[in-house]
């Protein structure tokens, strides 16, 4: 696969009107991020401080109210169709279609982009095997596990060879056990790809174990902290997932975090 495109975030703004109420919530305010091809980045922040407003945007499933969101330099929502295959997502709910065995739910996105039916069978079965499931690849979602489930998501993500992973809570709620071996082979197979991933994660361990990078959102998608995990040694863990907890609470940047949060302060 050629090398990802850079995702760019330029004095990204979100504002949504909220029907009941008619105010307007901020949920991305002037954001400036920029993500390296093949980098994989775990964005961390309190609940409602827009992850998923920002994950919506890479997608292309909503567009900025001010500002810019670029991949490559073409924009998501403007160029949706471009995006088909090239952007795969995996979220807390594995989203499998209940009436489709897990080989046909694995497929079906080569199907939507049209992919010849032997080379759809064929990678859908690969990507199967490598997770694990060869001996379930004709079950239908209620016979599996919740783990197995989303074993199944993963090779439907990877399947399409895609640049870029998007992954929401993926892991979230899975036993700790489970978790720890789909986070791990996730973030295998990813490098193994080349590919872009950025995971959205209410756990600071995960971030830790999973990320390149972490990014800290306070309220607003406000840049708290964009850590570069390898500039720590991992005896320093702990102090480094306490400062990231006082970060969160304060809803301010430490000094120790502040590899590029300089740029958004
Ligand atoms: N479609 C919408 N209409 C109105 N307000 C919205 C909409 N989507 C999000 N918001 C608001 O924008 C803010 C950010 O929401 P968002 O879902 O991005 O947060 P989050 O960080 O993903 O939260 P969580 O971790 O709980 O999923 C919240 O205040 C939310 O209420």
């Amino acid at each position: 696969m050629t090398s990802p495109p850079p995702i760019a975030a330029r004095g990204l703004r979100k504002v949504f009107r909220q029907t009941t109420s008619g105010q307007s919530v901020v949920a991305i305010d002037r954001l400036d991020l920029s993500i390296a091809p093949k980098e994989v980045v775990a964005i961390v922040g309190q609940t409602g401080c827009g992850k998923s407003t920002f994950f919506d945007l890479m997608i292309g499933l909503d567009k900025p109210t001010e500002g810019t969101l670029t991949i490559g330099d073409r924009s998501p929502f403007a160029d949706f169709d471009y995006f088909r295959g090239k952007i795969a997502t995996v979220f807390q709910q594995d989203r499998l279609l209940p009436w489709r065995t897990a080989l046909d739910n694995a497929k079906l996105p080569l199907e939507l982009l049209r992919v010849p039916e032997n080379e759809q069978r064929e990678r859908a079965l690969q990507w199967l095997t490598r997770l694990g499931l060869a001996h379930f690849v004709n079950a239908y979602p209620h016979e599996l596990s919740g783990g197995m489930r989303q074993r199944v998501a993963i090779a439907r993500a990877f399947a399409v060879q895609p640049a870029i992973l998007l992954a929401d809570e993926a892991f979230g709620h899975l036993d700790e056990v489970t978790a720890a071996e789909l986070r791990g082979e996730f973030l295998a197979l990813a490098r193994e790809c080349g590919s872009t991933a950025i995971l959205i994660t209410h756990q600071l361990e995960e971030a830790i174990a999973v990320g390149d990078r972490i990014v800290v959102f306070g309220k607003s998608a406000k840049l708290l902290a964009d850590i570069h995990v390898k500039q720590w040694d991992a005896a320093d863990y702990g102090t480094l997932r306490e400062a990231i907890q006082a970060t969160l609470q304060g809803n301010v940047a430490d000094r120790r975090l502040v590899h590029t949060a300089s740029a958004s302060a």
